[in-house]
């Protein structure tokens, strides 16, 4: 994206953003209210920038026709997803396969992966307001990689998560990522991006404060208490060691 700007009801939340997202894992890092949900919203061709460019997959995208080509090949995770509560999980899956025009032939099919990849196969009957917060997490995830996207935005898709499922999803989107996929997550949790990510980004009042590895990103740090996460501090280096501008900590 170039000199990009988005934003809601008047208020600019990202301004004249230049970013381009490489392959392999990407983390985005911010405080509350940085701007990443609304990133991921016009990543996600859902809210059509106010201004600049959009690219993906090397095409621009500046209408609707464009924005419904790329979404085949993006999948979505937002941070609170709808769903029919009395859909079963296959329902759900299958129907955001549908959403994202995988081939009806071969819904099932990839259905079936993607609850496997997720660890849901034997629960693929379950209804939707029957599951668990970790469960319904790992739903979401199997609905965002069905079809192996071209490019998977997540947003903060460990929430819920025990740490057993956490490793299992660092393993997952490592295998995605290895096969070709572009995935960009965001997270408040630096273990997630210690152990997953490729870059990791710091985005903070709609700006990318910081790109880099997530070794770039722990360098930075002043010195560290014992027990210190060198990558917490290295991110608090960049925010100038504030706390969240909407007053919660990271
Ligand atoms: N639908 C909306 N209408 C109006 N303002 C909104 C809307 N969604 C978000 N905002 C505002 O935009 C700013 C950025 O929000 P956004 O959700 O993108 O941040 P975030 O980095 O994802 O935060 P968090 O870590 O808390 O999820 C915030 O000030 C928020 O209040």
């Amino acid at each position: 994206m170039t000199s990009l700007t988005q934003g809601y009801d008047g208020r600019r939340i990202i301004e004249d953003l230049d970013l381009s997202i490489q392959t392999g894992v990407t983390g985005l890092l911010g405080p509350n209210g940085a701007g990443k949900t609304t990133l991921f919203r016009t990543l996600a061709t859902i809210a059509p920038p106010w201004s600049g460019l959009l690219e993906l997959f090397g095409e621009p995208v500046s209408n609707e026709r464009q924005a419904r080509r790329a979404r085949r090949s993006i999948g979505y995770l937002p941070q609170d997803f709808g769903y029919y509560p009395a859909f079963s999980i296959t329902d759900f899956v299958r129907y955001c396969a549908w959403l994202r025009e995988v081939p009806s032939r071969k819904a099932e099919s990839l259905t079936r992966e993607a609850l496997g990849a997720v660890g849901l196969a034997d629960r693929a009957q379950d209804h939707m307001k029957s599951l668990s917060g970790g469960m319904l997490r790992r739903a979401g995830i199997a609905a965002a990689i069905v079809g192996s996207p071209d490019l998977l935005l997540l947003d903060e898709p460990t929430v819920g998560l025990d740490p057993a499922q956490r490793l299992d999803f660092r393993e997952l989107i490592r295998s995605l990522a290895r096969a070709g996929t572009a995935v960009v997550l965001s997270t408040h949790l630096v273990e997630d991006v210690g152990a997953a990510c490729d870059t990791v980004l710091v985005l903070n009042d709609g700006q990318v404060r910081h790109s880099g590895t997530p070794q770039q990103l722990a360098e930075l740090a002043a010195p560290t208490a014992p027990g210190d996460n060198p990558l917490e501090r290295g991110y608090m280096t960049v925010l100038g060691g504030q706390w969240s501008n909407e007053g919660d900590a990271l």
